[in-house]
């Protein structure tokens, strides 16, 4: 199958990320992730990053920084992933998309229940050296 691009959007407020629970409208509802997205043709990853976070969450974003690239566990998704600033404004949750979020620290992402394991790759070694 031809492999896709999405962004993952790590949005930082403090030293806590935004981590949501995957919605019942979307595949693999329940996991708990970082806010992600299909990118759309014509689209930069930025332009990408700053319209699914609006979409899922409502948040007004700046991307920060490209920090990683890596591929979803069933191959389909090519994941570029960008840290956002996130400093204000309330979350409001998409409800078919994004049935729960949290502000979390790495370590309270790790035990969240499930997670993909690229996430935890993210949390665990990429994310501490930023
Ligand atoms: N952070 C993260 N995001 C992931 C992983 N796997 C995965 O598909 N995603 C993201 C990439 C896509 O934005 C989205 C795919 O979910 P989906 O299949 O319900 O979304 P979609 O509407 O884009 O796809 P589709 O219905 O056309 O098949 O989830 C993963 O392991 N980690």
């Amino acid at each position: 199958m031809e492999q896709r691009q999405a962004i993952v959007a790590v949005l930082r407020r403090g030293d806590r990320v935004l981590a949501i629970r995957r919605g019942p409208g979307v595949a693999r509802p329940g996991y708990w992730q970082p806010l992600s997205g299909r990118l759309e043709p014509g689209e930069t990853e930025e332009q990408a990053v700053v319209r699914e976070v609006r979409e899922e969450v409502g948040l007004t974003v700046v991307p920060l920084a490209k920090v990683w690239e890596s591929e979803t566990d069933d191959h389909r998704f090519r994941l570029h992933w960008w840290t956002a600033r996130a400093d204000t404004g309330e979350v409001v949750p998409a409800p078919d998309e994004v049935a729960e979020t949290r502000w979390v620290t790495p370590q309270e992402f790790l035990v969240l229940d499930p997670v993909f394991d690229g996430d935890r790759e993210f949390f665990e070694r990429i994310l501490p050296e930023l």
